[in-house]
């Protein structure tokens, strides 16, 4: 029903996460890893994450706190930083999204706590 979908917490998690893409202007963080493109990913990598998994699951009600949505965010970005070496673009966008989305996340905790 809308009124579930328009309750304040679905509403503060839906805005973090529309805050976090944004600062996924490459989008490189926006869809899964291709793993026909990437057939090794998975050696590397156990649990794939990317922003549009992370929408499915909110709009699917799995998360119930800014702090599950920065597990997925964490788990995103680790696993950007481990398949990627230190050299690449990829690294560097995985380390600067830590820093930015870091901010964003900080910011919505405080939220959910005003919103109780
Ligand atoms: C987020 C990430 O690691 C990647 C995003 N796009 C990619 C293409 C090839 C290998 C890795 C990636």
């Amino acid at each position: 029903a809308l009124e579930l979908k328009l309750t304040p917490a679905l509403i503060l998690l839906r805005s973090t996460l529309d805050q976090l893409q944004e600062k996924d202007a490459a989008q490189i963080f926006s869809q899964p890893v291709n793993l026909a493109e990437v057939p090794d990913y998975l050696e590397f990598i156990s649990k794939p994450m990317d922003l549009s998994s992370m929408r499915a699951k909110l709009e699917a009600h799995a998360y119930c706190s800014t702090t599950d949505l920065e597990g997925d965010f964490n788990l995103m970005v680790s696993n950007c930083l481990r398949y990627n070496s230190k050299e690449t673009a990829f690294h560097r966008a995985a380390l600067h999204l830590r820093e930015v989305g870091g901010a964003v996340l900080r910011h919505a905790h405080r939220q959910a706590q005003s919103i109780g």
